[in-house]
């Protein structure tokens, strides 16, 4: 545990670019000039995973399991490697990793595993010598050593799970809206910005289909007391603290 690390979030649209890559790359700048130690966790840029399983399903009307998280795994690995050769031509040490590196155990059902465990030091070991773990979410390794996939959008699960395991507590969900508010604030002129909201009321919009955050990530918080923090991708700001 050590209170200084921050895991950060970035979600799939907030990574689609070269431009967003950059925004990303100065935002964890920011947070390590502030003393903290970031550990990131990133989707597949923009809407890559469903590129790929739309590929799957041209060639089979069934596609095996097992290949498909093989396959849509690698969204997110393109997301972390080109963040951390963006960070690392900027200066900062960082290292991308996959959940199956990070030892992150999950069940072994594809398309939809539980974490179990996280199971290795290597985290540990890589903070400790200076370089910002760039994490690829949403996959884990099954107990049966295949690679393995979340639910849909569950990036937010893996880093609400590693902010627990790690320390600080918190965990800083970089979206591409300013905050949660009452609804879909892209589809409604006069949603409303709500600032704090307790876990109860965002497990409830996030059933409801306020798809800001995954309702398994909400819950997981909940259990584990990680604050939650909505940062818009633009300027840094917390727009939202669920807590
Ligand atoms: N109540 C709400 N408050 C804020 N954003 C919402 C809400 N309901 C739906 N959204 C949508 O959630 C999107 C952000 O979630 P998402 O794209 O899944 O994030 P990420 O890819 O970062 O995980 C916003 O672009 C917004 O349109
Ligand atoms: N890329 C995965 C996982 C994910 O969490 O994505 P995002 O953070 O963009 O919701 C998906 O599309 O399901």
């Amino acid at each position: 545990m050590n209170e200084n690390v921050v895991v950060m979030k970035f979600g799939g649209n907030t990574l689609a670019n070269k431009e967003k890559i950059l925004l990303a790359v100065d935002l964890i700048k920011n947070r390590i000039e502030n003393g903290k130690k970031p550990v990131i966790v990133a989707s597949a840029n923009g809407n890559m995973t469903d590129i790929l399983l739309d590929n799957a399903y041209s060639l089979s009307e069934n596609p095996d399991k097992r290949e498909l998280d093989m396959l849509i795994t690698t969204g997110e690995r393109i997301s972390v490697a080109l963040l951390s050769i963006a960070l690392r031509a900027r200066g900062v040490n960082s290292v991308s990793l996959t959940g199956s590196q990070i030892g992150l155990v999950t069940t072994s059902q594809h398309s939809g595993a539980d974490i179990l465990a996280l199971k290795s030091d290597r985290l540990f070991k890589e903070i400790a010598s200076g370089n910002v773990p760039i994490v690829a979410g949403f996959q884990g390794i099954g107990e049966n050593k295949e690679i393995t996939t979340l639910k849909r959008g569950g990036s937010d699960v893996s880093a609400v799970f590693l902010a627990s395991e790690l320390g600080g507590n918190s965990v800083a969900m970089i979206k591409d809206v300013t905050g949660v508010y009452d609804k879909d604030p892209n589809k409604h002129e006069d949603a409303q910005k709500l600032d704090l909201i307790d876990f109860d009321v965002m497990y409830k919009l996030a059933l409801e289909g306020a798809n800001i955050l995954h309702p398994d990530a909400v819950k997981l918080a909940k259990e584990k007391n990680v604050k939650i923090e909505i940062v818009y991708y633009k300027d840094g700001k917390v727009g939202t603290v669920i807590k």
